[in-house]
């Protein structure tokens, strides 16, 4: 039986408005999120910022209320638990923060700061707990003196080793750490990062290790669940995602990460638009407004970059639409005319060219497709040309929600790629890809 085991879990905030504080929506923070933690095993959670990370951390710890779903803790289900039983739970899950000043009372002391666990878990020997403390400052690589200074006398990397030997002194068997490092120098930060790897070897614990930073997550963790829009859309034993990435996010993620050899990583995917908003997330599966390597419509013979842009254009349809007379201002602008006599072929053109659209496009019919659609925009009908580029170009990801399926034993990915459908034939090969 695992340690952990997340079922489901839900977060959804309402979005409230006016006095009467009238929902009129949700943001889906964390929306159906499962995974599972073993004795001893380092999870990481890894996403872009806003993805539902922190969320989904303080949602299994029950220190916010989930909106749905099961954590079983130990075989037990804590979202039943009762206040007593929950105090119980608390001993044995900590959770460490990004910016460990905000949870220090500047009026307590280092030692009073990290026996409070203990104070509030029973233990009354003011002696006894100073005994531990001590013990435990020296663990964290401080000072047995460092008892009675106050945590501001110290540096941010000193003061997340005082909150790690905090939520050690309960001797708790699983710590959730929200990007414990990201505050910090990078020298800083892998002095830390084997001070993590040492102390939970020594103490046996199971780590959520929650970071936006995909080299961190290398380094620390046995297996890594990435989060995209509240939801996980690939799991795998560490070493075998960042060898052999499934999912076209995880790939994008993983070409962030600074590289010495520009080629090594295939094509450098490049992430491009905004992370849609979590309170109206994009039909199917959530990656597909950004993803590059969405799967093609039957019938057209398009490049994956052509693909790509067009997508983009139907994507802009939906989420803001286009602002045909600002179009036309801009291109009056560039050519020192009036906006009135700017031919509408103009203003097509400038379309294209925001969207990276290519003057012809190589399959005709696509072509006639894309200038039909053009054509409404121009004459301000952009739903008509959503509607029609949606019509004529349907992909299975837009419109179903893949669901998380394995790929290999232990590695699961959520993605239609692997559900039997081809990629669109590269566009561009770089030397060493492996695609
Ligand atoms: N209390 C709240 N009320 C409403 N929306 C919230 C609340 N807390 C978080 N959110 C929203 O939920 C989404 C997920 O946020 P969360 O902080 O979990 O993401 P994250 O991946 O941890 O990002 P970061 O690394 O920036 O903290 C975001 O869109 C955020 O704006």
């Amino acid at each position: 039986m695992p340690l952990l085991e997340v079922r489901n879990l839900e977060k959804h905030y309402p979005i409230t408005e006016g006095l009467l504080k009238n929902e009129v929506g949700h943001v889906r923070a964390v929306d159906g999120v499962s995974f599972t933690v073993e004795r001893g095993e380092t999870l990481g959670i890894v996403g872009e910022s806003g993805c539902g990370k922190s969320t989904a951390a303080t949602s299994l710890l029950r220190l916010e209320e989930p909106t749905g779903g099961q954590v079983l803790f130990d075989g037990e289900d804590i979202t039943t638990y009762t206040p007593k039983e929950l105090k119980r739970f608390r001993r044995r899950a900590q959770m460490i923060f990004q910016d460990p000043t905000s949870s220090f009372d500047p009026r307590m002391s280092v030692g009073e700061a990290v026996a409070e666990p203990l104070v509030i878990h029973g233990i009354k020997e003011r002696e006894r707990r100073r005994r531990i403390v001590v013990d435990l400052l020296e663990r964290v690589g401080l000072s047995g003196e460092d008892i009675d200074r106050y945590p501001h006398e110290f540096s941010g990397g000193q003061r997340q080793r005082i909150a790690l030997a905090r939520a050690l002194v309960v001797n708790p068997d699983l710590i959730v750490a929200d990007e414990p490092t990201s505050a910090l120098d990078v020298s800083v930060q892998a002095e830390i990062l084997t001070l993590i790897e040492r102390v939970q070897a020594e103490f046996g614990l199971a780590i959520v290790f929650i970071s936006h930073d995909m080299g961190v997550v290398r380094e620390v963790c046995d297996r890594v669940a990435v989060m995209y829009l509240g939801e996980i859309v690939e799991l795998g034993p560490t070493a075998r995602v960042f060898e052999e990435p499934q999912h076209p996010y995880t790939r994008a993620l993983l070409s962030s990460i600074p590289e010495p050899d520009p080629w090594s990583r295939g094509l450098g995917t490049v992430l491009t638009g905004d992370v849609p908003s979590p309170s109206n997330p994009p039909s199917g599966c959530r990656f597909h407004t950004r993803c590059p390597e969405l799967v093609p419509p039957d019938g057209y013979d398009f490049t994956r970059g052509e693909w790509r842009a067009v997508m983009n254009l139907r994507v802009r349809l939906r989420e803001e639409g286009i602002d045909v007379d600002a179009v036309r201002e801009f291109v009056a602008g560039e050519r020192e005319g009036v906006a009135e006599t700017v031919d509408d072929d103009r203003v097509a053109e400038a379309v294209r060219a925001e969207f990276d659209i290519p003057d012809t496009l190589s399959d005709p019919s696509a072509e006639r497709v894309v200038r039909e659609a053009l054509t409404d925009i121009v004459a301000g009908e952009g739903d008509a040309a959503r509607d029609r580029l949606a019509e004529a170009f349907p992909t299975v990801c837009a419109r179903e929600r893949p669901p998380l399926d394995p790929v290999a034993t232990g590695h699961e990915v959520a993605c239609h790629l692997h559900r039997g459908y081809d990629s669109a034939p590269a566009e561009e090969t770089a030397p060493g890809a492996d695609e």
